[in-house]
Protein backbone atom coordinates (compact mmCIF):
# COMPACT_ATOMS: atom_id res chain seq x y z
CA UNK A 1 0.00 0.00 0.00
CA UNK A 2 1.22 3.65 -0.65
CA UNK A 3 0.53 5.73 1.77
CA UNK A 4 2.10 9.26 0.50
CA UNK A 5 0.91 13.18 2.33
CA UNK A 6 2.19 15.59 0.41
CA UNK A 7 3.41 18.44 2.64
CA UNK A 8 2.36 21.60 -0.07
CA UNK A 9 -1.27 20.06 -1.66
CA UNK A 10 -2.50 17.57 1.13
CA UNK A 11 -3.25 14.80 -0.83
CA UNK A 12 -3.29 11.04 -0.45
CA UNK A 13 -2.47 8.24 -2.20
CA UNK A 14 -3.92 4.87 -1.45
CA UNK A 15 -3.59 1.85 -3.43
CA UNK A 16 -3.28 4.20 -6.45
CA UNK A 17 -6.49 5.85 -5.74
CA UNK A 18 -5.37 9.55 -5.36
CA UNK A 19 -7.99 11.76 -3.36
CA UNK A 20 -7.78 15.25 -1.97
CA UNK A 21 -7.13 15.00 1.54
CA UNK A 22 -7.89 18.16 2.37
CA UNK A 23 -9.36 20.52 -0.17
CA UNK A 24 -9.74 23.05 2.25
CA UNK A 25 -6.11 23.38 2.28
CA UNK A 26 -5.83 23.01 -1.74
CA UNK A 27 -8.48 25.73 -2.80
CA UNK A 28 -6.21 28.53 -1.82
CA UNK A 29 -2.92 28.36 -1.52
CA UNK A 30 0.06 30.19 -2.75
CA UNK A 31 -0.23 27.99 -5.91
CA UNK A 32 -3.84 27.71 -6.46
CA UNK A 33 -7.25 30.19 -6.72
CA UNK A 34 -10.49 29.19 -6.32
CA UNK A 35 -13.02 31.69 -7.37
CA UNK A 36 -16.31 29.76 -6.04
CA UNK A 37 -18.11 32.61 -6.97
CA UNK A 38 -21.10 29.98 -8.63
CA UNK A 39 -21.15 27.45 -5.92
CA UNK A 40 -19.78 24.74 -7.42
CA UNK A 41 -17.89 22.68 -5.10
CA UNK A 42 -13.64 22.77 -5.28
CA UNK A 43 -12.96 19.92 -8.59
CA UNK A 44 -12.02 16.25 -7.36
CA UNK A 45 -8.50 14.68 -9.41
CA UNK A 46 -6.27 18.07 -8.91
CA UNK A 47 -3.48 17.84 -7.80
CA UNK A 48 0.17 20.08 -7.88
CA UNK A 49 3.54 19.05 -6.69
CA UNK A 50 5.40 22.47 -6.72
CA UNK A 51 8.96 21.00 -5.44
CA UNK A 52 9.01 18.08 -7.89
CA UNK A 53 11.84 18.94 -9.33
CA UNK A 54 13.64 21.10 -7.22
CA UNK A 55 17.42 21.01 -8.22
CA UNK A 56 17.86 23.28 -10.97
CA UNK A 57 20.51 21.22 -12.67
CA UNK A 58 17.79 18.17 -13.05
CA UNK A 59 15.75 21.17 -14.57
CA UNK A 60 18.15 22.27 -16.87
CA UNK A 61 19.07 18.42 -17.96
CA UNK A 62 15.26 18.37 -18.69
CA UNK A 63 15.00 21.32 -20.88
CA UNK A 64 18.36 20.50 -22.83
CA UNK A 65 17.15 17.28 -23.49
CA UNK A 66 13.95 18.28 -24.63
CA UNK A 67 15.41 21.01 -27.39
CA UNK A 68 17.58 18.15 -28.60
CA UNK A 69 14.61 15.98 -29.37
CA UNK A 70 13.10 18.82 -31.10
CA UNK A 71 16.36 18.79 -33.19
CA UNK A 72 16.78 15.32 -33.54
CA UNK A 73 13.36 14.40 -34.82
CA UNK A 74 12.73 17.70 -36.01
CA UNK A 75 10.85 15.97 -38.93
CA UNK A 76 8.29 14.74 -36.24
CA UNK A 77 7.74 18.44 -35.08
CA UNK A 78 4.11 19.96 -35.69
CA UNK A 79 3.61 23.32 -35.06
CA UNK A 80 0.63 25.31 -34.02
CA UNK A 81 2.36 28.85 -34.96
CA UNK A 82 -0.59 30.75 -34.36
CA UNK A 83 -0.27 29.86 -30.69
CA UNK A 84 3.60 30.40 -30.80
CA UNK A 85 4.05 26.89 -29.93
CA UNK A 86 5.75 23.30 -31.09
CA UNK A 87 5.07 20.20 -30.59
CA UNK A 88 6.52 16.63 -30.25
CA UNK A 89 5.10 12.84 -29.49
CA UNK A 90 6.18 9.66 -28.91
CA UNK A 91 4.04 6.76 -28.29
CA UNK A 92 4.20 3.65 -27.34
CA UNK A 93 7.20 2.15 -29.24
CA UNK A 94 8.89 5.52 -30.20
CA UNK A 95 8.28 5.87 -26.14
CA UNK A 96 10.63 3.14 -24.66
CA UNK A 97 12.91 3.46 -28.00
CA UNK A 98 13.58 6.78 -27.31
CA UNK A 99 12.44 8.37 -23.85
CA UNK A 100 14.89 6.18 -22.27
CA UNK A 101 17.61 7.11 -24.78
CA UNK A 102 17.05 10.75 -25.40
CA UNK A 103 15.69 12.27 -22.37
CA UNK A 104 17.04 10.24 -19.74
CA UNK A 105 16.53 12.90 -16.96
CA UNK A 106 12.86 13.12 -18.35
CA UNK A 107 12.31 9.83 -18.13
CA UNK A 108 13.39 9.30 -14.58
CA UNK A 109 10.70 11.89 -13.43
CA UNK A 110 8.22 9.86 -15.17
CA UNK A 111 9.07 6.97 -13.18
CA UNK A 112 9.18 8.82 -9.66
CA UNK A 113 5.64 10.50 -10.54
CA UNK A 114 4.54 6.52 -11.36
CA UNK A 115 6.71 5.50 -7.96
CA UNK A 116 4.94 8.17 -6.39
CA UNK A 117 1.37 6.35 -7.15
CA UNK A 118 0.10 9.59 -9.47
CA UNK A 119 -0.81 6.66 -12.46
CA UNK A 120 -1.71 3.25 -12.23
CA UNK A 121 0.24 1.99 -15.40
CA UNK A 122 3.51 3.20 -16.75
CA UNK A 123 3.28 5.83 -18.91
CA UNK A 124 3.75 5.10 -22.18
CA UNK A 125 2.93 8.87 -24.50
CA UNK A 126 4.64 11.96 -23.73
CA UNK A 127 4.03 15.19 -25.31
CA UNK A 128 6.81 18.16 -25.62
CA UNK A 129 5.26 21.72 -25.86
CA UNK A 130 7.71 24.23 -26.71
CA UNK A 131 6.67 27.47 -26.48
CA UNK A 132 8.50 30.46 -28.08
CA UNK A 133 9.85 33.14 -25.82
CA UNK A 134 6.62 35.89 -26.93
CA UNK A 135 4.12 37.13 -24.29
CA UNK A 136 1.03 36.14 -26.68
CA UNK A 137 1.66 32.65 -26.55
CA UNK A 138 -1.35 30.60 -25.77
CA UNK A 139 -3.27 26.77 -25.15
CA UNK A 140 -6.54 27.29 -25.92
CA UNK A 141 -9.06 26.08 -23.38
CA UNK A 142 -9.62 22.55 -23.96
CA UNK A 143 -10.17 18.91 -22.43
CA UNK A 144 -7.15 16.49 -23.29
CA UNK A 145 -8.90 13.48 -25.71
CA UNK A 146 -11.05 11.22 -23.55
CA UNK A 147 -8.78 8.50 -25.63
CA UNK A 148 -5.79 9.73 -23.64
CA UNK A 149 -6.60 7.50 -20.64
CA UNK A 150 -7.61 8.62 -17.18
CA UNK A 151 -4.71 10.53 -15.87
CA UNK A 152 -2.58 13.12 -17.50
CA UNK A 153 0.50 14.38 -15.84
CA UNK A 154 2.45 17.64 -16.68
CA UNK A 155 5.78 19.27 -16.16
CA UNK A 156 6.38 22.53 -16.23
CA UNK A 157 10.26 24.10 -17.09
CA UNK A 158 11.86 27.37 -17.67
CA UNK A 159 9.57 30.09 -16.84
CA UNK A 160 6.32 30.40 -15.01
CA UNK A 161 2.82 30.43 -16.44
CA UNK A 162 -0.64 30.88 -14.80
CA UNK A 163 -3.19 27.92 -16.33
CA UNK A 164 -7.25 28.67 -16.30
CA UNK A 165 -9.73 26.11 -15.56
CA UNK A 166 -13.38 26.35 -15.69
CA UNK A 167 -16.33 23.91 -16.10
CA UNK A 168 -16.51 22.26 -19.82
CA UNK A 169 -19.82 24.82 -20.62
CA UNK A 170 -22.27 23.05 -23.18
CA UNK A 171 -21.71 22.54 -26.94
CA UNK A 172 -23.02 25.06 -28.06
CA UNK A 173 -20.45 27.47 -26.22
CA UNK A 174 -17.87 28.81 -29.03
CA UNK A 175 -14.25 28.28 -28.32
CA UNK A 176 -14.09 32.14 -28.48
CA UNK A 177 -17.09 32.53 -25.55
CA UNK A 178 -15.11 29.83 -23.66
CA UNK A 179 -11.37 31.93 -23.89
CA UNK A 180 -13.67 35.08 -22.00
CA UNK A 181 -15.04 32.85 -19.38
CA UNK A 182 -13.50 33.86 -15.85
CA UNK A 183 -11.40 30.75 -14.96
CA UNK A 184 -13.27 29.35 -11.55
CA UNK A 185 -9.61 28.09 -10.48
CA UNK A 186 -6.16 29.17 -11.36
CA UNK A 187 -3.36 26.93 -10.96
CA UNK A 188 0.55 28.86 -11.03
CA UNK A 189 2.93 26.49 -12.99
CA UNK A 190 6.60 27.08 -12.02
CA UNK A 191 9.56 25.20 -13.47
CA UNK A 192 9.74 22.21 -12.10
CA UNK A 193 6.05 21.99 -10.58
CA UNK A 194 4.14 18.62 -11.53
CA UNK A 195 0.43 18.83 -12.24
CA UNK A 196 -1.87 15.72 -12.18
CA UNK A 197 -5.22 15.84 -14.03
CA UNK A 198 -7.49 13.38 -13.36
CA UNK A 199 -11.31 12.46 -12.34
CA UNK A 200 -13.20 15.85 -12.85
CA UNK A 201 -10.04 17.39 -13.26
CA UNK A 202 -9.53 15.51 -16.07
CA UNK A 203 -13.31 15.21 -17.72
CA UNK A 204 -15.13 18.02 -16.64
CA UNK A 205 -12.33 20.89 -16.80
CA UNK A 206 -11.06 22.98 -18.90
CA UNK A 207 -7.75 23.84 -18.85
CA UNK A 208 -5.50 26.17 -20.89
CA UNK A 209 -2.88 28.94 -20.59
CA UNK A 210 -4.93 32.54 -21.92
CA UNK A 211 -2.87 34.28 -24.62
CA UNK A 212 -3.61 37.82 -22.74
CA UNK A 213 -0.76 39.30 -20.05
CA UNK A 214 -0.95 36.99 -16.68
CA UNK A 215 -1.09 37.81 -12.87
CA UNK A 216 -0.62 36.64 -10.01
CA UNK A 217 -1.29 37.83 -6.41
CA UNK A 218 -1.19 41.18 -8.06
CA UNK A 219 2.24 40.95 -9.82
CA UNK A 220 2.84 40.64 -13.93
CA UNK A 221 3.68 37.18 -14.52
CA UNK A 222 6.89 37.19 -17.47
CA UNK A 223 5.49 35.21 -20.15
CA UNK A 224 9.00 33.58 -21.71
CA UNK A 225 10.36 30.27 -23.30
CA UNK A 226 8.64 27.74 -21.41
CA UNK A 227 8.05 23.81 -21.93
CA UNK A 228 6.05 21.49 -20.87
CA UNK A 229 6.22 17.80 -20.89
CA UNK A 230 2.80 16.01 -20.43
CA UNK A 231 2.71 12.49 -20.28
CA UNK A 232 -0.11 9.56 -19.89
CA UNK A 233 -1.00 5.66 -20.02
CA UNK A 234 -3.36 4.94 -23.27
O1 LIG B 1 1.62 23.74 -21.61
C1 LIG B 1 0.77 23.61 -20.76
O2 LIG B 1 0.96 23.99 -19.61
C2 LIG B 1 -0.55 22.95 -21.10
C3 LIG B 1 -0.42 21.92 -22.13
C4 LIG B 1 -1.66 21.11 -22.34
O3 LIG B 1 -2.63 21.25 -21.67
C5 LIG B 1 -1.68 20.09 -23.40
O4 LIG B 1 -0.69 19.95 -24.11
O5 LIG B 1 -2.70 19.41 -23.52
FE1 LIG C 1 -4.14 19.69 -22.03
Amino acid sequence: MIQKILTTKRCISLKNQLRIYSTAVVQNSDYIKFNNTGQIPFPKGLILDQNFIIDQQEREKCVQESKDVFRIFSNSVRGATNFKRRILNFHSKSFEKNVPEYMPTVYSFIRKAFEQGYHEHFPNTIQINQYDDDTSYSCPMHVDAKSLGPTISMISLQSTAVMDLCVDPPPNVSQEEVEKMPPQVQVLLTPGSLLVMSDQIRYEWLHGIKQQEQEWNGSKINKQERQSIVFWYQ
